[in-house]
């Protein structure tokens, strides 16, 4: 997953009707591929979902799902004029969320208030503010 933050607000996806999960809220990223680093599948993923080039800065979060899947959360920078363009295989839309806004949506994985949450026990830190 790719924890990237711009003006105090996260990078957030709407997951496409076509894909598992669909239309639900969350941040982008997918599978690692066989033989891939978790940095290497986080630049691809990025480009994939958002055309966007990334950076990774440092893994901030390891969870695991109800359902078993362990996701890494990546902090990564992106340049600041950048607009992500959503590939509509995979990604509806993307919001750029402040934590609050987060809290008001509805129909998201649940990954994402675990997050938050995280985060505002102090759980995980993070050098961009947010
Ligand atoms: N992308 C993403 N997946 C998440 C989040 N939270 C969460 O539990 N997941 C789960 C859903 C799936 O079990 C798994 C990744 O799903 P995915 O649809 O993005 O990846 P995928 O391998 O099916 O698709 P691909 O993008 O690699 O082609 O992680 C999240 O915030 N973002």
């Amino acid at each position: 997953m790719g924890v990237i933050v711009r003006d105090q607000r996260l990078l957030t996806i709407r997951r496409s009707l076509t894909v598992p999960a669909p239309g639900k809220l969350c941040l982008p990223g997918g599978t690692i591929e066989k033989g891939e680093t978790e940095e290497f599948a986080l630049v691809r993923e990025m480009r994939e979902e958002l055309t966007i080039d990334v950076s990774p800065i440092r893994l901030c979060w390891r969870s695991v799902t109800p359902w078993g899947t362990t996701l890494a959360w990546w902090l990564a920078s992106v340049d600041a004029d950048v607009i992500p363009v959503a590939n509509p295989d995979e990604v509806a839309e993307f919001h750029w969320l402040t934590s609050r806004e987060i809290r008001k949506m509805r129909n998201m994985l649940p990954s994402l208030p675990e997050f938050i949450t995280a985060i505002e026990s102090g759980k995980i830190e993070l050098e961009v503010s947010f």
